[in-house]
């Protein structure tokens, strides 16, 4: 699907050469599990037992009562907050990617090594359409905090050789952050347009957000850009028009305008944002009266959670892909575990070790959702050569977001891919390997869920003699998870095993006394 010609040249005596991620994967194959789930379809705008958690921008029908209504014209306004130009060219693109390697110093990055950064970064160049890296440059710095990055003769000879080769469209410098001078700088020294991580993810991010809660959280994350842009354009306005500072009339200069102009964008798209939010909150509560158990499956950008919940569920209406942040919008899917206990599945966005600041930031109150679960199933790519790595970054990326302790200390943990490496077994009791491509140990990671989960709602079987005549036996089917029906001769009663929570529990006796 994704071509990678990275042609890796010898650039600089200390360089390295880098290759790209492994090939693309075969495709998943057809869900195994084709169970109608009937039962949640008055949820599901995103297929059979799926639910998005966030309205979409074709906004889908709610079930009565779910939807608060917007205000009048609200949609409208939220279009107008997302009307922006284009982050990066259009049409194919055959990237140069620098990348400075800082091998000294508080620079130097921890637990990882140039070559899988190269990677990441080619992975996510791979996540545009059209885009391909067609060379790579690993570069020795030693002062990654001035202004042009690296050293002077470093400089003089990656611009030698990125001016020399004429077949590539654009650089992107593998840098969290460049500086707007810094850009201009470069771009005019290398004479072709410069991009840093920021802009590419942000990129990715605006390509691939569906719901208008997603499309707002990048809109909200974009503004420091529209900031430092500002700046540069501001003086350059300035300049042009030799130094007529105000608008005619309102006494604001032309920095105040565009300084307002964002602050109001900025108060705009927070306010649309909490309205959404307000909404998911609602459905959260409906979610909890009907005391469905909710497992979120969280873990790094394309170690598979939306492959393994489809795996779960038999949703065919989820997509996973093999590109980088496929999935931008959190999700809901149902599915069943082996004693027929219903449970609802939440699908969130991937987490990337170098993640933007302002992005993370952004996409945190989408993973508010994920404290609200009974369960956190964490996935891991554990054929990816840098899955300690990505584990840590999971890791500190939770803690961040303030979980219940509860919900930390039970997290179950998914060694997924397991297909890649063979002879894999995972270390740690609380691990379970599985190949959601596959399907390989599905059914052991059901059961696991199951126990985690029984533990986590206070649930717990029990056997209720009840009467055939009465309502008991469909208000259990109706309040809790019936197993089995034991008739008991000549008595117009039964022994029921059911799966129930304690409060449920306690409903049943106050409702049919003994
Ligand atoms: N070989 C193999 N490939 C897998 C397995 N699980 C998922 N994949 C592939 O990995 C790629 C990413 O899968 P997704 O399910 O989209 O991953 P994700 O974690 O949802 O990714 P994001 O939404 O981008 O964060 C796809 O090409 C899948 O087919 C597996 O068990 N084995
Ligand atoms: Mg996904």
């Amino acid at each position: 699907m994704w071509a990678l010609r990275a042609a890796v040249r010898p650039l600089l005596p200390r360089s390295r050469a880098c290759r790209g991620l492994p090939t693309p994967r075969a495709a998943p194959p057809q869900p195994r599990h084709s169970r109608a789930l009937a039962a949640f379809r008055p949820w599901g705008p995103g297929g059979p037992g799926s639910e998005r958690w966030g309205p979409r921008t074709e906004a889908p029908k709610s079930p009565a009562g779910e939807d608060e209504g917007d205000p009048e014209g609200a949609e409208e306004e939220e279009e107008e907050l997302l009307r922006r130009d284009p982050l990066l060219p259009s049409g194919t693109q055959r990237v140069c990617l620098v990348h400075p390697d800082v091998k000294w110093g508080a620079g130097k990055p921890q637990l990882t090594r140039a070559e899988w950064q190269v990677a990441e970064a080619a992975a996510l160049v791979r996540s545009l359409d059209g885009w391909s890296v067609v060379l790579t440059l690993v570069v020795p710095t030693k002062t990654p905090e001035r202004k042009l990055i690296f050293g002077r003769g470093n400089l003089e000879r990656l611009t030698e050789t990125i001016r020399g080769a004429a077949d590539i469209t654009c650089v992107f410098l593998n840098l969290e952050r460049m500086a707007a001078p810094t850009k201009k700088e470069l771009e005019a020294a290398w004479g072709i347009q410069v991009f840093d991580r920021f802009t590419i993810v942000l990129h990715i991010f605006r390509a691939h957000a569906r719901t208008r809660e997603a499309r707002l959280q990048v809109a909200l994350a974009e503004l420091p850009l529209l900031r430092s842009g500002l700046k540069s354009d501001i003086t350059q306005w300035d300049r042009q028009r030799g130094g007529s500072r105000y608008i005619l009339g309102s006494g604001e200069s032309a920095r105040q305008v565009q300084q307002r102009e964002l602050r109001e964008k900025e108060a705009g798209i927070r306010k649309a944002l909490e309205r959404l939010r307000r909404k998911r909150q609602l459905l959260r509560q409906q979610r909890a009266r009907r005391e469905l158990p909710v497992v979120s499956v969280v873990g790094y950008t394309n170690c598979g959670k939306t492959t393994l919940i489809q795996a779960l569920t038999g949703d065919q209406a989820m997509q996973p892909q093999d590109r980088l942040f496929a999935t931008l919008d959190v999700t809901v899917h149902a599915g069943w575990l082996p004693s027929r206990l219903p449970v609802l599945y939440v699908d969130t966005v991937g987490f990337l070790s170098q993640l933007p600041h302002g992005l993370l930031e952004s996409f945190t109150a989408t993973l508010e959702d994920v404290a609200h679960s009974d369960l956190i199933v964490h996935v891991r790519d554990v054929s990816h050569p840098e899955t300690e790595l990505q584990k840590a970054s999971v890791l500190s990326a939770l803690q961040g977001l303030h979980l219940p302790s509860s919900l930390l200390d039970s997290m179950l943990e998914v060694h997924n891919k397991v297909d890649l490496v063979p002879g894999y077994s995972p270390s740690g009791p609380s691990a379970v390997a599985v190949s959601a491509l596959l399907g390989h140990g599905l059914e052991e990671l059901k059961a696991g869920l199951e126990a985690a989960i029984l533990r986590a709602t206070g649930r717990h079987m029990v056997t209720l003699r009840v009467g055939l005549q009465g309502a008991q036996l469909s208000w259990l089917h109706r309040e809790a998870t019936v197993q089995q029906v034991h008739v008991v001769p000549g008595a117009q009663a039964a022994d029921v095993d059911v799966i129930i929570s304690d409060s449920a529990h306690r409903r049943f006796r106050k409702l049919f006394p003994e």
